[in-house]
């Protein structure tokens, strides 16, 4: 999947480095809720959150991401808009995920967006850089190789629906 982009104008971010050039565990205001999260960029942008200031441990089900989702993707802190990723730890080389996809919605899996998870997940000390990470669709194995810098994704491609337009 190549290289992580972490210096926060590529993203792009509003939000000031603070991490080097990065983004990382930096408070986002969200309908008055502070989150915190990391941006990365895979070649598109993504704002990984593990938790917010009232609930530092997500419970992924439980959110709504209908309502909170499109508040991330329009916030003033992404002039490109963003993906969002909300994350639950089940151990450090275990991840769930659900995510808001800009211009999309929620989706049942984003192969970008597990990637900037784990990315996330090491810059924030919750993981190793050999990760499960559970999507609606169905797990991906990804690793952020310390070697050569890149991110390898591994998991299968299935059949979700068929269909057919009339043109
Ligand atoms: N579906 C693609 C990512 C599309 C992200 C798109 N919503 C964007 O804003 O670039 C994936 O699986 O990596």
């Amino acid at each position: 999947m190549g290289e992580p982009i972490l210096k926060a104008s590529d993203v792009p971010t509003r939000l000031s480095p603070n991490k080097g050039q990065s983004v990382v565990k930096s408070g986002l205001v969200v309908d008055g809720v502070t989150w915190d999260v990391t941006c990365v960029s895979m070649g598109n942008p993504h704002c990984v959150t593990f938790g917010n200031k009232e609930n530092q441990s997500l419970q992924v089900d439980e959110l709504n991401l209908a309502e909170i989702g499109p508040k991330f993707e329009h916030h003033e802190m992404f002039p490109a808009r963003t993906n969002t990723e909300f994350v639950q730890v089940f151990s450090s080389s275990h991840l769930k995920m659900r995510v808001w996809e800009r211009g999309a919605g929620a989706t049942l899996a984003c192969g970008t967006g597990a990637c900037a998870v784990v990315v996330a997940a090491v810059l924030e000390g919750h993981a190793g850089r050999n990760c499960t990470v559970d999507l609606p669709g169905g797990p991906l194995e990804i690793e952020w190789r310390e070697e050569d810098n890149h991110i390898y994704m591994t998991g299968p491609a299935e059949v979700v629906f068929y269909g057919s337009v009339p043109l």
